[in-house]
């Protein structure tokens, strides 16, 4: 009766694999933008969980059904051989024994067994190719669609939810598919096959013989009172524990380090504690009943329902003791079959709320195609009174306004969550405004089809989430037909061919298996898969975190390098790196307060000059001298200057 409360291990790599990866355009129609940030679905659900789960394994129908059909045939031709153990005895105990009776007897028992091996090995095996196919089809599915979820998706909580839908939940269908529809079929067919022999037999006690099974159904009747919502309460709580068991891994490094272990961890224990209660509650009602039903069908009560209404019989005469011969062999284990039946039940209901859940994951909305698609014509990148709030409400980036040039840097300044970031994140379509709109080369970006879109825009961000892969796949990710040449040449450019190289497997090392790179090197991996990806727009996210000086000024250079020639958006955090730039854009609390060059926005005496002058109180003129990541200008160095040698 016990769900079964094991989880699969979180791997927590799962959303940062797919950060990594482009969106894919969406093969189905246009859907409404989904904004669930929590991993809860959004978009239409089917009519229930009975729905979704016929329409998830409809592709192997079919084939469950043939298991189910040989597992029922196998389940009679089980029985078979104790039905002539019975004929046996009546034989053997009724003299004169008739020995061709007898040997007829042995033989169809002898062929009965073999029917049976072969009959539920081939269920076992059709329901076990179904499964394995099932499996691979839904993997891959979620796969596709999780590529084609807007990124906003991808919050804290998406690696346990998507670690809870590829693992646990298709696992809840691998048991139903490979395993409950065949223990069903035979759990249905061996008692009623028992019984149709039995009541052949002699009707009056076959009729005593199911007084056990009908206390039986009647107290599982009671127990599965409200299962369905039950357990769809028990998946929900096991996915919230999974989600936050991964959140509290994440941050397990922050955790120790600031000896915040019981605040830190409190989600995760409530989600225990509240799971752990609704178990209970859910449970312990059920065990009286469930008690009442084992014990009504166990082996002894079987015996001495049939042994002492048997005797009866006998000495009222209605029947001889040898006619309580196939009664005590068959009607004990009668109700075996049954237990297994209440096995496959619980699994079904899992099944169901897995499906639920999972056609809840697959019917988030994806990134939603364009109906009349549109190609850029040009480079020119033109912001139109863009507003966009996460929660659809409250506002972050409110009416902007912004033309960025071909071939000019526009750097994004302003104090931390005044935007920068969501701004940045429309061009690639991390999210759509809900004003406004984003064109690229005239056409708005919701026109343009997301393979076109990505061969348009390229990313580097601080948040390199590397998938693991190999390195030559990770920079050859936007340009799947590159050849190890053409990587090594980004990988140069870059400046990470030197620390690639001194890998044991080189470019074929496998990022986080054998390749584990400082954040620095994994950003200038992005960089040199943005080389060779070559796109004409670009966003980069400078670099501030990576405190070797030698690091950050090999990734300045990079950045430096990427931006020869393209249209270019920069969220910059340190102004001294910005002071050549085309165009600087001041942001606060979602507006462009300020715009123009520095010099102009110096001469002002505005935000820009105040954010000027308190970052020249902040830090000794000589604490910043890396080079701009920008379009180099006649005067610049050149950007091996100050870039380790590669
Ligand atoms: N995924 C998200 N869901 C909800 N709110 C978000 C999300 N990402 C950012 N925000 C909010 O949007 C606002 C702007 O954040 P954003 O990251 O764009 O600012 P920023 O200027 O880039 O900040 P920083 O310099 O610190 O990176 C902040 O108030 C932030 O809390």
């Amino acid at each position: 009766m016990t769900p079964d409360t094991t989880g699969g291990t979180a791997t927590v790599e799962d959303t940062a694999a797919v950060r990594g990866a482009p969106a894919q355009p969406s093969a189905g129609p246009p859907t409404p933008r989904g904004r669930a940030e929590d991993g809860a679905p959004t978009g239409a659900q089917p009519t229930g969980d009975g729905a979704a789960l016929r329409l998830l394994i409809a592709p192997v129908r079919g084939r469950l059904v043939a298991g189910a059909v040989c597992q029922a045939l196998g389940s009679v031709a089980a029985v078979i051989p104790y039905i002539c153990i019975g004929e046996l005895a009546l034989a053997l105990l009724d003299p004169p024994v008739d020995r061709r009776r007898v040997w007829a007897v042995v033989t169809v028992a002898a062929l009965a067994l073999v029917a049976r091996f072969v009959l539920i090995g081939a269920a076992g095996a059709i329901s076990h190719i179904a499964d394995a196919d099932l499996s691979h089809h839904l993997r891959t599915r979620l796969a596709g669609h999780l590529g084609r979820l807007p990124l906003g998706w991808f919050g804290r909580r998406a690696s346990g939810r998507v670690k809870t839908a590829v693992q646990d939940e298709v696992s809840a269908l691998h048991t139903l598919v490979a395993h409950a529809a065949n223990d069903f079929a035979g759990a249905a067919v061996t008692p009623v096959a028992t019984l149709a022999y039995l009541f052949w037999v002699d009707w009056r006690l076959a009729l005593v013989s199911m007084v056990p099974l009908v206390l039986f159904a009647a107290a599982y009747a009671r127990i599965t009172q409200g299962y369905g919502e039950q357990m769809r309460g028990y998946v929900g709580a096991l996915g919230r524990i999974n989600a936050a068991a991964v959140e509290f891994v994440r941050g397990i490094a922050v955790v120790k380090a600031f000896g915040q272990g019981r605040r830190a961890h409190a989600r995760f224990l409530r989600e225990a504690d509240a799971f752990a209660e609704a178990f209970h509650d859910w449970t312990k009602p059920m065990l009286r009943p469930f008690a009442l039903a084992m014990a009504a069908v166990s082996g002894p009560t079987m015996l001495l329902v049939l042994l002492g209404t048997g005797i009866g019989f006998v000495e009222a005469g209605w029947c001889e003791p040898v006619d309580l011969v196939p009664f005590l062999v068959l009607g004990i284990g009668l109700a075996g079959p049954l237990l297994n039946l209440e096995h496959s039940a619980t699994s079904l209901q899992l099944a169901r709320a897995a499906a639920g859940s999972l056609a809840g994951l697959l019917n988030t909305p994806t990134v939603p195609e364009p109906g009349t698609p549109r190609s850029p014509d040009g480079h020119r990148v033109e912001l139109r009174g863009v507003t966009f709030g996460y929660d659809g409400r409250t506002p972050v980036l409110r009416g902007v306004d912004a033309v960025l040039e071909p071939g000019t840097v526009t750097a994004l300044v302003g104090a931390s969550g005044s935007g920068k970031s969501t701004l940045a994140g429309l061009l690639p379509r991390f999210a759509d405004p809900d004003a406004g709109a984003v064109l690229i080369g005239g056409a708005d970006v919701r026109d343009i089809p997301s393979d076109v879109l990505y061969g348009q825009v390229g990313f580097v961000l601080q948040d390199v989430g590397l998938p693991r892969v190999s390195l030559h796949d990770n920079i050859a990710l936007a340009r799947p037909g590159a050849d190890r040449a053409q990587v090594v040449e980004a990988a140069r450019a870059a400046h990470v061919h030197s620390v690639i190289e001194a890998l044991p497997r080189g470019y074929d090392s496998v990022y986080g298996e054998d390749a584990h790179l400082s954040g620095g090197q994994a950003q200038r991996v992005t960089i040199a898969r943005a080389l060779l990806a070559d796109t004409p727009v670009l966003v980069l996210d400078e670099a501030t975190s990576w405190a070797d000086p030698e690091s950050e000024a090999a990734i300045q250079d990079a950045l430096s390098r990427l931006a020869v020639g393209r249209t270019v958006l920069v969220i910059a955090h340190r102004l001294s790196s910005i002071t050549g730039v085309d165009q600087i854009l001041v942001l606060d609390d979602g507006r462009v307060v300020e715009r123009g060059r520095h010099a102009e926005l110096l001469a002002a005496g505005g935000r820009y000059a105040r954010l000027w002058a308190a970052r020249s109180v902040a830090l000794p003129a000589t604490a910043d001298p890396d080079p701009l990541p920008s379009r180099p200008h006649a005067a610049d160095p050149g950007p091996d200057a100050t870039a380790p040698k590669e």
